[in-house]
């Protein structure tokens, strides 16, 4: 049976706090290392050790405690609202998994969860193997930069007040001299069109797309087995967005494996090898890029829906047509599951 965890954070705790060098630090643990709770203990051993798959998500839920905001305080009943739904995702050596999907549907949340990234109101259920390890709360903290390295999706996880040109090199500080990593960053910078000048800019200074290309900078410089990057191209050009998917590919086809978020269908069959549809919180469809090729291809009413979308193709008349669940929208994910 596979072994199923709860992750409970008990206190606020801030997402990716920064740390003075630039790197993320391990969020707030409050349980003091135990962040799961076994559900079952395994008596008789069993190492969990998963072969070929530098990833494997499997049966995760994620669910926020909410309080109903129409009640005064205190009638306020809390409940918990289901995003993510019993998700099963895997990504081997040398593939890129592209996660395309409505917004609103759990994508970044998956992403939070492979990162061990977690909102305080979250209640996490499931199972996560980085490369044949099951990990927990604290080893994905252990992981993270050192074996997984995260685009993430909002600019503001770069610390505000150290210059830019700074936090790059912190990320590469577990390989080699400070020399090598100033001229590691400074390659970064030239390839993805940042002046040098930039390094010596705050954060606050940079645009949103330069802001991006240096996060993307950040996740380069590590030597990682695994890339999560969560929309890592808005705001940048189409051939600077070309180039970072050109580098994810590079990075897969050296063995690597990354798991892409990504809203540019069009890039991600650019470079992806499979491709799940994110829907409400769960994969209704995980297929090789080649699926998209022609709609009879896809399985999912919502695929076949992001197929028509593409600009190649007229989108318009088969969204009223398949009309389904409107899939634009994100009614649907607030599955009311409990009160509590
Ligand atoms: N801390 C939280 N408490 C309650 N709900 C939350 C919390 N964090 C996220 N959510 C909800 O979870 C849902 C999924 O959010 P998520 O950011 O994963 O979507 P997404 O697919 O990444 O969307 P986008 O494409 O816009 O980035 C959203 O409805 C969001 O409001
Ligand atoms: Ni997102």
């Amino acid at each position: 049976m596979d072994p199923i965890r709860v992750f409970q954070p008990a206190s606020p705790s801030p997402k990716p706090a920064k740390t003075s060098d630039g790197g993320f630090a391990a969020p707030h643990n409050p349980h003091g290392g135990e962040a799961f709770h076994h559900h079952h203990s395994h008596a008789d051993g069993s190492r969990h050790v998963r072969d070929h798959h530098l990833l494997n998500v499997e049966h995760l839920s994620v669910s926020f405690r909410m309080y109903d905001p129409d009640e005064p305080f205190f009638r306020a009943k809390r409940r918990l609202v289901n995003v993510i739904d019993d998700l099963s995702v895997s990504v081997h050596e040398g593939e890129i998994l592209a996660i395309v999907g409505a917004s609103g549907s759990g994508k970044t949340l998956l992403a939070d969860a492979i990162m061990g990234l977690f909102e305080p109101n979250a209640l996490v259920r499931g199972t996560v193997y980085f490369d044949g390890e099951l990990m927990d709360a604290q080893r994905l903290a252990k992981v993270r930069g050192r074996g997984i390295s995260f685009v993430p999706q909002s600019v503001a996880n770069l610390d505000p007040l150290m210059k830019v040109g700074r936090q790059v090199q912190g990320f590469g500080r577990r390989g080699g001299t400070r020399a090598e990593r100033v001229r590691k960053q400074r390659e970064l910078f030239e390839r993805y069109g940042l002046a040098p000048e930039v390094a010596d800019m705050h954060p606050f200074e940079l645009s949103g797309g330069m802001a991006r290309r240096v996060l993307l900078c950040c996740a380069l410089m590590e030597s990682p087995k695994l890339i999560v990057a969560d929309e890592p191209t808005p705001g940048l050009d189409l051939d600077l967005a070309v180039r970072a998917m050109d580098d994810f590919r590079e990075f897969a086809d050296a063995g690597g494996g990354v798991l892409l978020v990504t809203h540019d269908i069009e890039l991600a069959l650019r470079v992806a090898d499979r491709i799940a549809v994110f829907q409400s919180g769960t994969v209704v469809e995980e297929t090789a890029v080649a699926s998209f090729a022609s709609p009879e291809l896809l399985a999912h009413p919502f695929s076949r829906a992001l197929w028509h979308a593409l600009p190649e193709h007229d989108f318009a008349t088969v969204f009223e047509e398949e009309a389904i669940e409107n899939p634009l929208t994100i009614s649907g994910t607030e599955k009311e599951l409990a009160v509590l």
